[in-house]
């Protein structure tokens, strides 16, 4: 049964205890078992409005890494954007070695649920300038990238497409704030042809000389658990996200639901998780934590029924 009743507004109707409770018509892909919600109500209630608000309110915030892009494929892991540089045109094995030895250190910790961000945050400062230091060594070249990306087992998650597409298409800003590499990042976009000018990053970019060849990173460090600074410095200040005061977040860590702290004045805030990896360990923290939890779901079909649901508002 659908209570819509438009001339009462959100606050009251939740006082009164009616919400708008969508049918399994209108978003079936919330029906699906690999999805878990702490309060569905809520969920649905939110997305309601969004929906009432129309596509000209949302912006969407969406970290990269294991999020846009696959975590496995054929029961591989897929690399995260650092991880593609590991390619012969850009460091050598030595190189390659050392990076994969900080990865087996440092990743169990980035994922312990044991662990506080406040204790992990050194720990991924560490992570990221040894990478970092042992990259630039590398004396990697812009010109080469292109190739590594086109050689790695990169893939965005299937629906990709409908995803990037609809928001282009609704002239919804899209806002991908990684701590990966951003060059890298963008390489992957571009070449899967969705990289559309409503599409804004925020990431780690290399800084390359004259001749090409990296010589450091631009700007402060992103990493896991330090988006809300990058949030409030940089997102904060887009002018393309000004007045956009619903916010579709999207994540695969708990570092990332700090993305939308920048936003002035949000209405409405939608967090959905997919959680990839150590899923029994991690599931009841990301189900305390994010609105939506997407369990070892390599699509984008949840987000894009929302979306889809949200742009097909008469009021865009
Ligand atoms: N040397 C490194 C450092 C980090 N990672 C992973 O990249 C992810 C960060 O990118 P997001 O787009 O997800 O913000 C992070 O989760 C690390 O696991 C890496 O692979 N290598
Ligand atoms: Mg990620």
């Amino acid at each position: 049964m659908i209570y819509h009743i438009p001339w009462i507004n959100m606050p009251v109707r939740a006082v009164l205890g009616i919400w708008h409770q969508l049918s399994k018509k209108e978003i079936p892909e919330l029906a699906k078992c690999s999805v878990l919600m702490r309060e569905r109500s809520k969920v649905e209630e939110t997305i309601y409005s969004m929906q009432q608000a129309g596509a000209g309110s949302l912006q969407v915030i969406s970290d990269f890494d294991m999020t846009l892009t696959r975590f496995a494929y054929n029961g591989k892991r897929m690399p995260t954007t650092h991880n593609i540089l590991d390619n012969r045109l850009l460091i050598n094995e030595a190189c390659a070695k050392r990076m994969r030895e900080l990865m087996n250190t440092y990743y169990p910790i980035e994922i312990d649920t044991n662990r506080s961000a406040e204790e992990k945050l050194p720990l991924m400062v560490e992570w990221w300038t040894k990478v970092h230091k042992l990259l630039i060594q590398q004396k990697i070249r812009k010109d080469m990238l292109g190739m590594a990306v086109k050689e790695s087992n990169a893939m965005l998650r299937d629906g990709y497409k409908q995803f990037f597409d609809r928001l282009s298409e609704n002239q919804v800003p899209l806002l991908i704030f990684s701590a990966g590499v951003g060059d890298v990042l963008e390489e992957v976009i571009r070449q899967n042809h969705v990289f559309h000018p409503n599409v804004h990053v925020i990431s780690n970019y290399m800084d390359f000389d004259h001749t090409g060849v990296l010589r450091s990173f631009q700007g402060q460090l992103i990493h896991t658990f330090n988006k809300r600074e990058g949030a409030l410095s940089q997102a904060a200040g887009l002018r393309q996200l000004k007045g956009r005061s619903n916010v579709l977040l999207l994540g695969d860590s708990l570092g990332d639901l700090t993305m939308a702290d920048g936003v002035s004045e949000p209405k409405n805030i939608l967090t959905i998780g997919f959680l990839n990896d150590q899923v029994e360990e991690r599931k009841e923290s990301y189900i305390n934590s994010f609105d939506i939890v997407l369990v070892n779901d390599e699509t984008l079909d949840v987000p894009n029924s929302i979306l889809r649901y949200i742009t097909s508002s008469r009021n865009k």
